[in-house]
């Protein structure tokens, strides 16, 4: 079942950095997410109910990473991917975070993890 749902460049301002000035200032995070999910049920239904509803998890995923202010990427992306997996039942995703502006001479930088199993 190689299904999924998607939610590309969310934008989540939160305060995220190392060093001093970082956590005196907000920055902008940007999110994709690919969760596993089988959309044959909510195919067949066409009730939301049955689906990966990609409103709620992108509210929760902001929530998240508010709350959260980690220092580094990895901390952000592990702790997001062991909320979602947890309070939405997803087996498998990939999480993508970059903050953009980083590094000035770079488009963006991140990181990138995949936890679960399909
Ligand atoms: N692998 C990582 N490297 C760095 C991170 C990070 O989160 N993961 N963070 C920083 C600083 O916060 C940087 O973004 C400030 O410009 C440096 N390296």
């Amino acid at each position: 079942m190689a299904d999924s749902v998607l939610i590309e460049g969310l934008v989540v301002e939160t305060v995220v950095g190392v060093f001093d000035w970082e956590r005196e200032v907000t920055q902008a995070l940007v999110v994709d997410l690919e969760m596993a999910w089988d959309n044959r049920i909510p195919g067949a239904s066409d009730d939301v109910a049955d689906a990966l509803d990609y409103a709620a998890v992108s509210e929760r995923t902001e929530q998240c990473l508010k709350g959260l202010k980690p220092k580094l990427l990895e901390h952000g992306a592990e702790v997001l991917a062991e909320v979602l997996r947890r309070e939405f039942g997803i087996g498998w995703l990939r999480v993508t975070l970059r903050k953009p502006g980083a590094v000035p001479a770079a488009r963006s930088v991140g990181v990138c993890i995949e936890r679960g199993g399909r």
